[in-house]
């Protein structure tokens, strides 16, 4: 049995990116991003899902960190998921918004659903988890008048009433999570893929005078078309920076290999972080 492991407990967006995307049993969860990782890297599951971006709050750093400065493990699937953030009750709740003391959840629901809290809740004080499931998970054993943002999954797995729905600021919501496995064939995904991409990441040799632009330009005159450029700190010291660059297209012989000899030739270090379908999931 191919185990797969999420980032937990019961009740997150990952379990439900898990649900929609794989049949059956051994599904295992984590309690952070890098417990999942490391637990692929060590053999103790097959494949880890992880989220890697939001649509409003944008990348989830620790996965892309982690996966660049500590475990290289490759991406062998994408999947994307609708997010729709709920504010979570427990059935003692009075219904006065203004009573709520403190409002937990993940800091990227949280990040989801600012101008909401901002309007509604300006006085409640904001408190960080490991998870949405987790944040469900204490509202639910909680005397006190709070609430948690989360899911449909979490409000049913905990016993809890769902006060408002869709409370995130902007509509078109979606999160991207990153498929991890050492062998891309032990995974299968129930829905058809969209697409194909390519990440790499690429380091510079220095900072000068248009070398992002260089860097570009090789894909440019390619006629590659690139879905995504971000750069995240090297943590060797101010100005330091490498890029994640997603193509989207699958890796070839001949285009891919000649963007990193070119690049290689400039001084740049280039790394193929994966090469993997997109799935877009109907939750
Ligand atoms: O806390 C969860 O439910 C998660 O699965 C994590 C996470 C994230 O890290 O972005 C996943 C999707 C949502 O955007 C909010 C939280």
């Amino acid at each position: 049995m191919v185990k797969i492991g999420y980032l937990g407990p019961r009740g997150t967006f990952t379990k439900l990116a898990v649900d929609t995307a794989f049949n059956g049993e051994g599904k295992q969860s984590f309690t952070t991003i890098p417990e999942c990782i490391d637990a692929v890297q060590n053999d103790q599951i097959d494949i880890g899902v992880v989220p890697l971006e939001n649509a409003i709050e944008g990348t989830v750093q620790l996965t892309v960190d982690y996966l660049v400065h500590q475990v290289r493990l490759p991406i062998v699937a994408e999947i994307v998921v609708p997010i729709q953030q709920h504010l979570l009750v427990a059935s003692h709740f009075s219904g006065d918004l203004s009573q709520v003391t403190d409002v937990h959840s993940h800091s990227h629901a949280i990040a989801q659903c600012h101008q909401f809290l901002h309007k509604y809740m300006p006085d409640a004080m904001l408190n960080f988890t490991s998870s949405t499931g987790k944040a469900a998970e204490i509202v639910s054993g909680s005397e006190e008048t709070v609430a948690a943002i989360g899911n449909k999954l979490a409000a049913s797995e905990y016993g809890l009433t769902i006060y408002q729905e869709n409370i995130h600021d902007y509509p078109n919501n979606h999160t991207r999570f990153a498929v991890l496995a050492k062998d891309a064939d032990t995974v299968r995904i129930n829905q058809v893929k969209e697409s194909e991409k390519t990440s790499l990441l690429i380091t510079l040799p220095s900072d000068y005078a248009g070398a992002l632009h260089q860097v570009l330009a090789a894909f440019a005159w390619r006629k590659m078309n690139l879905s995504k450029i971000e750069s995240r700190p090297m943590k060797t010291g101010l100005g330091n920076y490498f890029f994640i660059v997603d193509v989207n297209q699958p890796y070839d012989d001949v285009l891919f290999p000649g963007v990193k000899a070119e690049l290689e030739t400039l001084g740049c270090g280039v790394t193929i972080l994966g090469t993997y379908p997109v799935h877009q999931m109907q939750v």
